[in-house]
């Protein structure tokens, strides 16, 4: 078996830069996520990572540099031709619909159908309740009823709904921009262990956090931004808290 750092990277960013004008929120950052490791993302406000996540989804079209996936190039004129070839961003606010179920908000815009009498189409209600207990179950993540609106679930099981989503639709890089923020302690340690899931199912992971305590329970490696650009790459096992901070405020 190859050891990570001979297997190609999932993906690759390289010398991306984004600039507004004069301003250059992202300037020739580089970065790999190969399969199976989870990379944080650190940085302090206004260090450019929703800058960078946006360009690598598809939301913003870079100003330069190049990103890769599986060693092939690609580029992104929206952030659904970003999703189709496997990159998926799960925002804080998840773009969940409250008011539907699991299954419904695993297809929402993507909904299946069938035929009733044999020629009317209609919701597929039965598939996507299917769907969403194996993909559920899949991620360990158990509630009472599935059926249930996700808005009488708690933030973490909200978390997870947005996780399973993207693992149905067989998402291989997964960008988390502050997946444990606003969640209790219990909570964090459930979403935690789903990224240890996704860890161990072979997928990348992107963890952007201000928590240090959750970037060292869950990564492999961490990049820090500052001012647009990489301040600098280590791994979780060879530094700690304060090089980090020391890396993100410089000097
Ligand atoms: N659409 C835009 N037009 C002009 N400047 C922008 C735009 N988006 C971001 N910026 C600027 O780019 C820089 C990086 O912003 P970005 O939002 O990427 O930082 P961040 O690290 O995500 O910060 P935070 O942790 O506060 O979300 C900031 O100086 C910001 O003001």
């Amino acid at each position: 078996m190859n050891s990570p750092a001979q297997t190609i990277p999932l993906l690759e960013v390289r010398n991306l830069s984004k600039h507004f004008g004069a301003v250059r929120a992202l300037n020739d950052f580089s970065m790999v996520v190969r399969p199976g490791e989870v990379v944080a993302l650190a940085g302090d406000n206004g260090a450019g990572k929703t800058t960078l996540i946006k360009a690598i989804s598809g939301v913003f079209q870079p100003t330069g540099g190049e990103i890769l996936l599986r060693g092939q190039p690609v580029t992104f004129a929206t952030p659904h031709e970003a999703r189709e070839k496997g990159i998926e961003t799960i925002y804080q606010d998840l773009a969940l619909a409250d008011n539907l179920s699991i299954g419904a908000n695993i297809f929402l815009g993507r909904e299946p159908m069938r035929k009733a009498f044999g020629f009317l189409p209609v919701l597929d209600r039965k598939a996507m309740a299917v769907a969403a207990k194996k993909t559920m179950g899949r991620l360990d993540f158990h509630v009472s009823r599935l059926d249930a609106p996700v808005s009488n679930f708690s933030g973490g099981q909200r978390q997870a709904v947005a996780i399973g989503r993207a693992v149905y639709w067989d998402a291989q890089i997964l960008i988390m921009d502050e997946p444990t923020a606003a969640l209790g302690v219990p909570e964090q340690r459930k979403v935690i262990s789903l990224i240890h899931q996704l860890k161990a199912q072979g997928r990348g992971v992107i963890f952007i956090s201000h928590n240090l305590q959750d970037i060292f329970a869950v990564s492999d490696r961490i990049v820090v931004l500052r001012r647009g650009v990489q301040a600098g790459e280590r791994k979780i096992s060879e530094t700690n808290h304060d090089e980090v901070v020391k890396l993100m405020v410089g000097g």
